[in-house]
């Protein structure tokens, strides 16, 4: 069965005469799959992030996640956006453990086993080349660094599933190819299922195992392409010609997705 099922959703802002953003979209997650989903600006892809993780619930359509309908926010999921917004009170460490005091689960065992999590954050900060910098506030860390400890506070409350919404687009080139790493090598090593949200066409064919396109808006699914490069990649399949060809054809696709709308 699928971890994630969208059944064709539909999905309006502002009232019965407001924008209709996505419309008869439909799509299937398979567990441990890393699914990049790619389209033109606006076609919607930020709110089928949103409609996954139930901060919004379509006026028509179904989306299940683990075997349940959404209907409010689900707790399975870790999020991670553009801006890491952590809070410039906490430090690192702390910003890392927030989702615990939320999550249900964890709230309840966080005051007796404080050790516990502060030893997983600490792992996790360590896996992602962050050791040490837990008690650094977040405004003492550069952007490439704040990304870095975002993506352990989304897996902090070890979710079944990673929504990654444009996590690395304000970023520098190398320091974006850094993370991307630090992403195949959490996807290799955990038992997550990741869906990756990205305009950068070159990030959804390293990382991903399928590239899903959507039309401009409303959006819907119009191509999904399984990505064929074995595993693990490194970042010279960026040089091999089949790997330009493969962002060559979505570019043209997203440009034909554009024109159509
Ligand atoms: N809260 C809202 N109220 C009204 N319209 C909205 C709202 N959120 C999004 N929209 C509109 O719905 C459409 C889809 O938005 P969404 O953010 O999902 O697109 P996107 O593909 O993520 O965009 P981008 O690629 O530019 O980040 C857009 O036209 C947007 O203007």
């Amino acid at each position: 069965m699928a971890l994630v099922s969208i059944e064709n959703v539909d999905m309006r802002y502002g009232g019965p005469e407001g924008t209709l953003a996505v419309s008869g979209l439909d799509l299937s997650i398979a567990r441990r799959d890393f699914t990049a989903v790619v389209g033109p600006s606006g076609c919607g892809k930020s709110t089928l992030m949103k409609l996954v993780t139930g901060l919004h619930i379509p006026q028509k359509g179904a989306v299940v996640v683990a075997g349940h309908e959404v209907t409010k926010p689900v707790s399975i999921v870790g999020m991670a956006f553009q801006n890491p917004t952590m809070l410039p009170w906490r430090t690192t460490l702390d910003n890392v453990l927030l989702p615990l005091e939320i999550v249900e689960k964890h709230r309840h065992r966080l005051r007796k086993h404080k050790d516990e999590y502060v030893a997983q954050a600490e792992a996790l900060l360590e896996t992602v080349g962050l050791k040490g910098f837990g008690s650094k506030y977040p405004w003492q860390l550069s952007g490439g660094m704040q990304q870095r400890a975002n993506l352990c506070r989304a897996l902090i409350h070890e979710p079944e599933l990673l929504m990654l919404d444009e996590p690395f687009g304000a970023l520098d080139a190398f320091t974006r190819e850094e993370l991307w790493c630090v992403i195949r090598d959490l996807h290799a090593s955990r038992d997550v299922t990741i869906v990756l949200v990205t305009h950068d066409l070159r990030e959804s064919v390293f990382l991903a195992d399928r590239v899903v396109v959507m039309s401009a808006r409303p959006g819907r699914v119009v191509a999904e392409h399984p990505v064929p490069f074995e595993r693990p990649r490194d970042l010279e399949i960026m040089y091999r010609p089949e790997f330009n060809e493969m962002v060559q054809a979505l570019h043209g696709e997203i440009a034909n997705a554009r024109e159509l709308a």
